[in-house]
């Protein structure tokens, strides 16, 4: 009796779960948004599960099917997503009409992790009220105090070569070393020394944080996938033990400098400065935070207490960002400026002529190397760190055509899938840095996003990326070594482009051709 009753419970469950998966997988054609068809639980993500198409790739499969919509829809396991296709709508939901889109959409429990309380997890006033106190981080004044201490991580970055130009070198790695160096450095006055012992336990540490293991991945489908109920199972944004080992370094940072009273116009000097007041009023913004200019009629006197939690949230996530978006930068620009021989002379001969204008590789000489900055913008079109965009809908909002995107659904922006369309960008699979001597259309290069909510760090990430490459082209020729190979394959599974593989250059010092 009680076996048959327990089949009939089972059957009934597994007919509401079969429900409820077919609701959510037919969510977008009910609404009338056109959508490639859907597997139950899987939604448009079983190619990245099989290991058969990562994540650009079936985005850009839903954004060519439907040339003429302006937007689409997809399935991230059971979430619907809206994909926004057309790049007017794009810019009004970055930019335009931001009110309606505040937030990037993922859900954290920041009372069972506190470094989750981080400036991209931050929702509504919070966010702004953060927003605002950290971007004079960033402006041009404090770029070229940090400039100077990245100088003197270029020799160690120099040193790393000579010692290592016998051998093929592994660039993602060498940028690497140079890229964790140089955050550790200019912003947190810690010199972590990497590129001298490669080997260094803080080294290792933060190669784990992007390790696609399928401990992280897992963590990660599922931030994406079950955003509600990854917060409810209490799962943290980043791997705690990583976290937490850097989390001891950044603190010990700040005991020092308060027992040896040092002073440095750096990001831990800040965050010093922040916590010595003790809250943040939101009234009004700094003049200067040019990101949130449209937003300053809304004056509000809500106060947000800054505590030790908060402030290391924001610390060990700047480190970290720090460590590897700039090396994958630098490594698919030294990919592509390997393989045209043509581009790589033009380049140093910009750096020559700039140097030899400005008196050395200053922060002037870089600012002016307007072909090396076409190269960067170049090579983010073509190999977008973070290959889509999210955001989430905070107040309702209805589409010229009459669709209403309702408060609370989930948007993504394919970035990766409109720098390849053909529209925008003539022959784009092919590497022009040319093309950017002219400023793409709005809505269609968004390698750091756009809008109030882009990368908070741009200005900086460029500034390292420019500095890494001009002071390669200064020093060294370099051609891919025979054992790379090539196309370069990228991990399907991972949400953002990391080769599969090493690539792995030749070099030869100028003044030994
Ligand atoms: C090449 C390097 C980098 C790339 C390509 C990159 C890209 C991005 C992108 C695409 C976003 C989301 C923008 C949006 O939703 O519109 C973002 C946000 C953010 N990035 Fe970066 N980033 C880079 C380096 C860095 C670095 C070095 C830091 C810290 C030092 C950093 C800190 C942040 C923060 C805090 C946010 C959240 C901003 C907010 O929500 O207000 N990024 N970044």
């Amino acid at each position: 009796m009680i076996g048959i009753a327990l089949l009939v419970l089972a059957i009934t469950a597994l007919a509401y779960a079969f429900n409820w998966i077919k609701y959510w997988t037919k969510y977008w054609e009910k609404k009338g948004v056109k959508c490639l068809p859907a597997v139950p639980i899987f939604g448009n993500c079983l190619p990245m599960v099989l290991n058969k198409k990562n994540v650009s790739e079936i985005m850009e499969d839903i954004y060519n099917a439907f040339p003429d919509e302006p937007v689409a829809g997809y399935y991230e396991f059971l979430t619907p997503r809206l994909l926004i296709r057309d790049n007017e709508l794009v810019q009004k939901v970055l930019v335009k009409d931001f009110g309606h889109f505040v937030d990037h959409g993922f859900e954290v429990d920041e009372k069972k992790n506190p470094l989750d309380n981080q400036l991209f997890l931050m929702t509504g006033n919070k966010w702004r009220a953060f927003r605002t106190k950290m971007a004079p981080l960033f402006t041009s004044g404090k770029l070229k105090t940090m400039y100077d201490v990245m100088n003197e991580v270029g020799n160690g970055l120099l040193e790393y070569m000579d010692k290592n130009k016998a051998n093929d070198i592994d660039i993602r790695e060498a940028m690497g070393l140079f890229s964790m160096d140089i955050i550790g450095s200019a912003a947190f006055g810690i010199n972590p020394a990497v590129l001298k012992n490669p080997d260094s336990e803080f080294r290792v540490k933060g190669k784990q944080i992007n390790d696609p293991n399928w401990r992280n991945l897992i963590r990660i489908w599922f931030f994406f996938a079950f955003p509600k109920f990854s917060k409810k199972l209490g799962f943290s944004f980043q791997p705690r033990a990583v976290t937490s080992y850097f989390c001891n370094i950044i603190r010990n940072a700040i005991d020092y400098r308060k027992k040896n009273k040092i002073q440095r116009n750096d990001f831990v000097q800040m965050m010093m400065q922040l916590k010595e007041k003790g809250n943040i009023e939101l009234k009004t913004l700094d003049s200067t935070d040019d990101y949130l200019k449209d937003e300053l009629n809304e004056a509000s006197t809500e106060i947000f207490e800054i505590t030790d939690d908060v402030l290391m949230a924001q610390a060990q996530s700047f480190l970290i960002a720090g460590f590897e978006a700039t090396a994958l930068l630098l490594t698919y620009a030294m990919l592509e400026i390997c393989q045209k021989p043509d581009i790589q002379d033009a380049l140093r001969k910009e750096v020559l002529e700039q140097v030899k204008l400005n008196g050395g590789l200053t922060y002037e000489a870089l600012k002016n190397m307007k072909y090396l900055e076409q190269t960067v913008k170049e090579t983010q079109r073509i190999y977008p760190l973070v290959p889509f965009l999210t955001r989430v809908c905070t107040k309702s909002y209805t589409l010229p055509n009459g669709f209403t995107i309702e408060k609370g659904e989930y948007l993504y922006i394919p970035a990766a899938a409109i720098h390849m369309d053909p529209t925008f960008y003539p022959d784009p699979k092919t590497f022009k840095p040319e093309r950017f001597a002219e400023q793409p259309k709005p809505g269609t290069f968004l390698p750091f996003g756009e809008g109030p909510r882009m990368c908070i760090a741009m200005r900086y990430a460029i500034l390292v990326i420019k500095y890494g490459l001009a002071l390669f082209l200064l020093n060294y020729r370099a051609k891919l070594s025979p054992s790379t190979k090539l196309p370069v394959k990228f991990h399907n599974r991972a949400f953002g482009n990391f080769p599969t593989e090493k690539i792995l250059f030749n070099i030869e010092k100028h003044n030994e051709e």
